[in-house]
């Protein structure tokens, strides 16, 4: 057996034992207090084990060498707090003035996916996909045929469960794999769009270059990357420790620069057409403002559940209830680990913001050409 598949094998084995085999039926915290809990130790001691708070050449080194397993602990460990937390779109969006959030987060896709030019009819690759819920949207927004690619097998699971859910099998399917490794043929899809998950690849170049592989000539790719923006400066201290605190508790072996991600494009074939940083634009309604827990910014009463849970005291309530659970033994150790880990990322992620160091939405678009040679 090769390396890549027995390394597949592990990982779906300890899935199993870890979320069980009933995946649909539970959600959330509900999802959670039904973890095996020696699997849900070990899931967080493998997410944790190389952020040890050194940032070093060795250091970031063993993250990006690791980032395969590390990445697939991190999503075992915070997909239920995610889903109680946000839903089942996994990315930020901007809001207009008086926008509901789940409205924002289906226009933030239609975006991507009108930017991309999908079609009815066309073969579409999601790369790093979730638990579906862009895929879903898009393709009922548009009428194309998606395959999610994922290395996190729980959350195939549960893209799968809803498809069924959502009768959307005909158009979707989810598969395992490792977006720096695909299995797809060359030249396969009509599209391709990735929404805030090439960020965990340990190579902008490695991904893209995938990406790239199995698109078809004259078709699109367009992303939503996590990048730090033109005003981060890597030699700064205050700027680093951001950057830090996203890659923590985001489960990123480390962030790049924008001029990497555009670079990475440009050198693996790609002619990128649209470079253009969403998060720029002066929002009166900033894109980190549920990780704030500023009410001013609730746009309406719908919203409010969802800015408890995401808010500052929401999450101090939800890190003390999981403290206390896992202290009296319901939840499984290791739980309130990753309570703390969700708010260094919320802490970093609204610095990061505040400061416009870090954007979630560096949207960019890039052709491979008609006449492109494999
Ligand atoms: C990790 C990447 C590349 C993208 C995910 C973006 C966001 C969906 C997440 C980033 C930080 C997350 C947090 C939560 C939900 C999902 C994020 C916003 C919580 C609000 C979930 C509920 C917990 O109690 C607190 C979390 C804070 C961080
Ligand atoms: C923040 S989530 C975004 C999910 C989805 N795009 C959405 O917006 O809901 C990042 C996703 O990338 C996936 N991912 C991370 N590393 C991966 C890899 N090496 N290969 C395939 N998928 C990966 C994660 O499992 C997760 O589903």
């Amino acid at each position: 057996m090769s390396d890549t598949s027995e390394l597949r094998r592990r990982q779906a084995e300890f899935s199993k034992e870890l979320h069980g085999d009933d995946i649909g039926s539970k959600t959330g915290l509900s999802a959670f207090l039904s973890k095996n809990k020696t699997a849900q130790k070990e899931a967080v001691a493998k997410y944790l084990k190389h952020w040890d708070g050194k940032v070093d050449k060795d250091a970031e080194d063993r993250r990006l060498d690791d980032y395969n397993e590390s990445t697939h602990s991190y999503y075992n460990v915070v997909t239920d707090f995610y889903e109680y937390g946000w839903g089942s779109s996994f990315h930020f969006s901007r809001y207009y003035k008086g926008e509901n959030f789940f409205a924002a987060m289906a226009r933030h896709e239609h975006y991507l996916a009108y930017k991309a030019g999908i079609q009815k009819g066309d073969l579409v690759l999601d790369v790093g996909c979730g638990v579906g819920g862009p895929a879903r949207e898009i393709s009922r927004f548009t009428g194309c045929n998606i395959i999610g690619l994922n290395n996190n097998d729980y959350q195939i699971a549960k893209a799968k469960w809803y498809s069924k859910k959502y009768q959307l099998e005909d158009q979707l399917d989810f598969v395992k794999g490792d977006f720096m490794n695909m299995d797809f043929e060359p030249n396969t899809f009509d599209k391709v769009y990735a929404i805030e998950a090439t960020c965990h690849a340990p190579s902008l170049e490695g991904v893209y270059g995938q990406i790239y592989k199995v698109l078809k000539p004259g078709g699109t790719f367009a992303v939503y990357e996590w990048v730090m923006t033109e005003k981060y400066d890597e030699t700064n201290p205050k700027h680093r420790k951001i950057a830090y605190e996203i890659e923590l508790g985001d489960g990123i072996p480390k962030m790049f620069h924008v001029d990497v991600a555009k670079q990475a494009l440009t050198n693996v074939g790609f002619e990128v057409t649209v470079a253009q940083d969403l998060a720029d634009n002066d929002d009166e309604v900033p894109w980190y403002y549920p990780l704030t827990g500023e009410w001013k910014y609730v746009q309406t009463l719908s919203d409010i559940g969802t800015f408890f849970r995401t808010s500052f005291l929401g999450r101090k309530f939800t890190s003390a209830m999981v403290s206390l659970m896992e202290k009296v033994g319901i939840a499984p150790e290791g739980s309130t680990k990753v309570t703390h880990a969700l708010e260094e990322a919320a802490v970093g992620l609204v610095a990061g913001g505040r400061e416009k160091l870090f954007t979630p939405m560096m949207l960019f678009v890039a052709k491979k050409r008609l006449d492109a040679s494999d």
